[in-house]
């Protein structure tokens, strides 16, 4: 079994649908799958958007889990996650019901052209690594401890959402 952690977001946009139910049912279909064991979510983050700033504000959140698949099988899995949010991507990087990309695979560094981890911003991104941090503060990648990571504690343009 491998520790994973996944990074999961959408955006707040009536025609996609509520991205925290998105967010909280992809949790719960990943929980009670055979194929993942100690699964926990962090808070959700309602964030700015980065990058592409002409779209409305996102939830982001953190999942971390054992998993017993494949990297190739766990990315299949988290497309059909996406798929049953009704992935709609109106436009690349723009606005999407729900993403969940997969942030780290063990320790493994993983290059091919479906799949490449550790996911290639989550160092950029404080909606990914705040939520991280949360999850697990004493975290190493590849000899860097999240702890060290400025940006991990750093809330701009962050607000941590209540565990209603
Ligand atoms: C468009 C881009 C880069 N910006 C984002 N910005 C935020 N805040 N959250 C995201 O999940 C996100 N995803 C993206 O793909």
């Amino acid at each position: 079994w491998v520790q994973i952690y996944l990074g999961l977001g959408g955006n707040i946009a009536n025609e996609l649908g509520d991205p925290k139910s998105h967010i909280l049912a992809a949790a719960n279909a990943l929980a009670q799958h055979e194929n993942f064991r100690q699964v926990r979510l962090s808070s959700l983050y309602s964030s700015k958007p980065f990058g592409v700033t002409d779209q409305p504000d996102f939830v982001n959140a953190v999942l971390a889990a054992q998993t017993n698949l494949a990297p190739l099988a766990l990315l299949d899995f988290c497309q059909s996650l996406e798929q049953n949010a009704g992935r709609v991507r109106l436009r690349h990087w723009g606005e999407r019901s729900l993403d969940v990309d997969i942030l780290l695979y063990g320790n493994q560094t993983i290059d091919s052209e479906r799949l490449v981890v550790p996911h290639a911003f989550m160092w950029q991104r404080n909606f990914v690594l705040v939520p991280l941090f949360e999850l697990d503060e004493h975290l190493i990648v590849d000899d860097l401890a999240l702890k060290d990571v400025s940006l991990a504690k750093d809330m701009t343009g962050l607000i941590k959402l209540p565990n209603t």
